[in-house]
């Protein structure tokens, strides 16, 4: 099931395929909110075991990241078509460490966006703004550069199945510290704007950053926020689902702040 607000995890480079089976099993064995649409991105050799753990259950799967190209001379690359024969729906595009560690450019998450569609996977592109351009007060139009660039030359009419994830860089990791609210209102307005004037209202803008139990619920409850995406907090079961019961109670009061 799809449901508007989504709510995943990308292990990055932890868990084995053992610790995957366990993690998940654990995960499908729980209430998993009908409000939201729940998603994993393990790693890509945990990939065929995550398939069948979750079996029929409501969580959706991802993979980290692909190539463009279906087949070819890319040492270490992973294609779009190996991605479905895992049965993968979600193709995580852009994370930051990819552009620091791999060098990954605006032009390569296009071509991956493009490949992604043409493929039927659903890209989640991840975009985020430096400390030097927080500090400048550049965050949203450096997010609204990337969000251009990686979604160039598409046709609109094929991106609605895409996901966007704002992600500062400056609040990822051990080092990281989460966005405030106000801070996410304005850049999420800013993306969200953009989308908008373009026919792509049904195109969601995670949150990615440091979120915990603690923060998911002011989070989920910010204007403009489609979904929250988890790092470290969620790398077990239960990190997760305590993560997902905090942003069920900040949507539910967002829902009817808006209703009231
Ligand atoms: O990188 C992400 C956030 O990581 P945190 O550990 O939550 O800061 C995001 O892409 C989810 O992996």
């Amino acid at each position: 099931m799809t449901s508007s607000f989504w709510i995943g995890t990308s292990w990055k480079m932890n868990n084995t395929i053992a610790e995957t089976r366990s993690y998940l099993t654990e995960l499908v064995a729980a209430p998993l909110p009908e409000s939201m649409s729940v998603f994993v991105v393990p790693s890509f050799t945990a990939l065929p075991a995550a398939r069948e753990t979750i079996g029929d259950a409501p969580v959706h799967l991802g993979a980290q990241n692909m190539h463009w190209d279906e087949k070819g001379a890319h040492t270490g690359e992973i294609s779009p078509l190996m991605l479905l024969e895992c049965g993968v729906e979600i193709v995580e595009l852009g994370h930051s460490e990819r552009r620091t560690d791999q060098a990954e450019s605006d032009a390569d998450v296009n071509a991956k966006v493009r490949s992604a569609i043409a493929h039927d996977l659903r890209p989640l592109v991840c975009v985020g703004d430096h400390e030097e351009e927080l500090a400048a007060g550049a965050s949203a139009e450096t997010v609204i550069r990337q969000v251009k660039l990686a979604l160039s030359g598409i046709d609109t009419s094929q991106l609605s199945r895409c996901l966007i994830a704002y992600e500062p860089v400056w609040a990822i990791g051990e080092s990281g510290r989460v966005a405030s609210p106000e801070h996410v209102a304005a850049v999420h307005g800013a993306v969200r704007d953009l989308l908008d004037t373009h026919g792509l209202a049904a195109v969601p803008v995670l949150y990615g950053g440091s979120v915990n139990a603690g923060n998911a619920g002011a989070l989920a409850a910010t204007a403009g926020v489609g979904g929250l995406f988890v790092g470290r907090s969620a790398w077990t079961a239960g990190g997760f689902l305590e993560v997902i019961a905090a942003a069920e109670k900040g949507l539910a009061a967002r829902n009817a702040l808006a209703t009231a």
